[in-house]
């Protein structure tokens, strides 16, 4: 399908009021869409469903599903950079109240950890951006256009809302009873070099993600390795990634694997109950979908055999595989009438100072007022 026939069937889906999904994998020049044929909201029930599933931050609330049952898939396979309409800059107001209140958010997290109510805890807040821009789809564009390596997305569903997002951080793939699991945090500005110093801080609240997912999912897998911990770029930041990769045992299913990691330290906090709690009662807004997980759920993707000669006679079969690839829902927002609803936020361990942890939030906003 040609870009133009993409993006016009996208379009032509939300003007008529009906949910669907655009999205580009990081570093792939394919984009493709999942168009619901009608305005019915599907939810998962344990992870078997096949789909596009678009998870809150609370697991205790339901994960809306796009079902491909219910969808037309539509793919572009050679996304080019194409020129946006989007040219009046946003007006950004955060009050010295917005301000002062995250400041008061992280200096309690910080005193609950050293009163060891628990270890490391993830504050956030909402930005609320006037824009001019009507048309969602230009922002979307935007998005693909600015961050190549991130998963790039726009999600919609009539009885839910519009969300926009470039997130860096994969939370699980899964292919067959393999998979892998990115623990990503720590966050600098990026200033040209991947080749920078990271204080303790940022290593220790990076390890305790790394720590957290390998000994919560060693029970449930039967082979498991820990890559090298390196500094990765994701749009104007930088960040440490380890990524781990295991193969889940024959008695665990998808469903338990979600439970046990989401939402990860990363976004949460550690141990992650009592972190929970503490971010549901002081944040002072509902993050919804921010700090959520989105992506393919089960889809059956086509793995050629490899060439070589004993493969020859197979090599005109495709092996049909079932896939999982879900991302972190961060670098988001959602759009409200005329105003983007940016969602920041940022790790507190005992070391945190606030005024830092309030840059690193306005460091993160630039990622989507850039697009805007
Ligand atoms: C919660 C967010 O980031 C997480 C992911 C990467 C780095 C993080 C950090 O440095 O604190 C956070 O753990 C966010 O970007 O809103």
């Amino acid at each position: 399908m040609t870009l133009f026939n993409f993006f016009n069937c996208i379009e032509t889906q939300y003007n008529n009021k009906l949910p669907f999904v655009a999205y580009r994998k990081p570093g792939e020049s394919s984009i493709s869409g999942l168009l619901q044929k009608d305005n019915a909201l599907h939810v998962t029930k344990d992870f078997t469903e096949k789909g596009f599933v678009f998870a809150p931050f609370d697991d205790a609330s339901d994960a809306v599903l796009l079902p491909v049952d219910y969808a037309s898939k539509i793919v572009c396979s050679d996304y080019e950079v194409i020129p946006t309409q989007l040219n009046v800059k946003p007006l950004s107001v955060v009050t010295d109240e917005q301000k002062v209140f995250h400041i008061n958010l992280v200096n309690k997290g910080v005193e609950a950890i050293k009163d060891s109510a628990f270890k490391k805890v993830v504050l956030s807040r909402q930005e609320a951006v006037e824009i001019s821009e009507q048309n969602p789809i230009e922002i979307f564009k935007s998005l693909l256009n600015h961050y190549s390596l991130a998963f790039v997305y726009c999600w919609y569903h009539p009885k839910v809302g519009l969300w926009l997002g470039a997130t860096p951080e994969t939370l699980i793939k899964i292919e067959g009873h393999q998979f892998s699991i990115m623990s990503l945090a720590g966050t600098q500005e990026y200033n040209g070099t991947l080749d920078v110093t990271w204080q303790d801080k940022e290593k220790e609240e990076q390890q305790f993600v790394t720590d957290f997912i390998v000994d919560s999912i060693k029970p449930s897998v039967d082979y498991l390795k820990v890559s090298n911990t390196e500094t990765v770029k994701a749009g104007n930041l930088v960040h440490l990634r380890t990524l781990i990769s295991a193969r889940l045992d024959s008695n665990s299913a998808l469903k338990d694997v979600i439970s046990i990691i989401h939402p990860t330290p990363a976004v949460c906090g550690l141990p992650k109950q009592a972190s929970k709690d503490f971010i549901l009662k002081n944040e002072n807004y509902n993050r919804e979908f921010y700090t959520g997980f989105l992506g393919e759920l089960n889809l059956e993707t086509v793995v050629k055999p490899r060439s070589g000669r004993r493969n020859i006679e197979n090599r005109a079969y495709a092996i049909p595989k079932k896939s999982t690839q879900l991302y972190v829902n961060l670098r988001c927002m959602q759009i409200k009438n005329n105003t983007a609803i940016i969602y920041v936020g940022g790790g507190i361990t005992s070391h945190s100072n606030a005024e830092s942890e309030w840059d690193e939030t306005v460091s993160k906003s630039k990622v989507m007022k850039n697009v805007l």
